[in-house]
């Protein structure tokens, strides 16, 4: 059922271009299908993030008409319940890493994870199927460069240093977003026999 059809490869949805970079950095050819990226504005769903991924996937499937992957990410603040979660996009947006930091100034645990969910689905009438990927860390005072999102406020347990300080080979090995696509490529590792194209990646459709 969850299979991509002979000969079709898979869309990988997004509007962000730092994701996608990363997304092939990760990858490299450990996937056994062929991924093209198609840059499309998905609506930001709200609710808890598993429905939130298949919303979101099953708009991208109707969408691309196919196979499609997307993936959506939450920063969730263990002092607050979760919270901004899903909605970390509106907030980053608004208050920048700084403000991030200031929102924990009354709280003592500064504690926080990182949860990336892919979503996939073999075209608009199938199912969705999710991979996740979690990344425990602390909110700390902006640090490093700032080009991509809340990372200059993210310190991964167990490291000195944000994600925005921590070298681009280090973060894609221990990030939420390297976590969840371990369980995906191994979900799809799995399934294909070791007659798998290689992964070529292309963008809006050309490969
Ligand atoms: O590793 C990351 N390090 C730092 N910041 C990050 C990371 N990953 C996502 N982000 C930011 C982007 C967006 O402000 C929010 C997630 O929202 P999210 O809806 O998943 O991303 P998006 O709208 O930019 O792209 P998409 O078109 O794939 O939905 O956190
Ligand atoms: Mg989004």
């Amino acid at each position: 059922v969850m299979a991509v059809p002979a000969g079709r490869s898979v869309v990988f949805v997004t509007g962000n271009a730092k994701k996608l970079e990363e997304v092939i950095q990760i990858l490299g050819d450990k996937f056994p299908y062929k991924l093209i990226s198609r840059k499309i504005d998905l609506p930001e769903y709200q609710g808890e993030p598993d429905e939130i991924s298949i919303q979101k996937c099953k708009e991208a499937a109707r969408q691309a008409d196919g196979p499609v992957i997307v993936e959506d990410t939450c920063l969730c603040f263990r002092a607050l319940e979760g919270l901004p979660g899903p909605y970390i996009k509106w907030f980053l947006d608004k208050l920048k890493p700084e403000g991030l930091y200031k929102l924990l100034a009354g709280f003592e645990d500064k504690s926080a994870w990182a949860l990336c969910t892919f979503a996939f689905s073999a075209g608009k009438e199938e199912p969705v199927q999710l991979f996740r990927g979690t990344t425990e860390g602390l909110i700390v005072e902006p640090r490093g460069p700032r080009d991509f999102g809340w990372d200059p406020c993210f310190q991964p347990e167990g490291y000195e240093k944000t994600y925005a300080e921590l070298p681009k080979e280090v973060k894609n090995t221990i990030s939420h977003r390297y976590r969840a696509l371990a369980a995906m490529s191994e979900h799809f590792s799995k399934l294909k026999d070791n007659t798998a194209e290689r992964v070529v990646w292309g963008r809006e459709g050309v490969v």
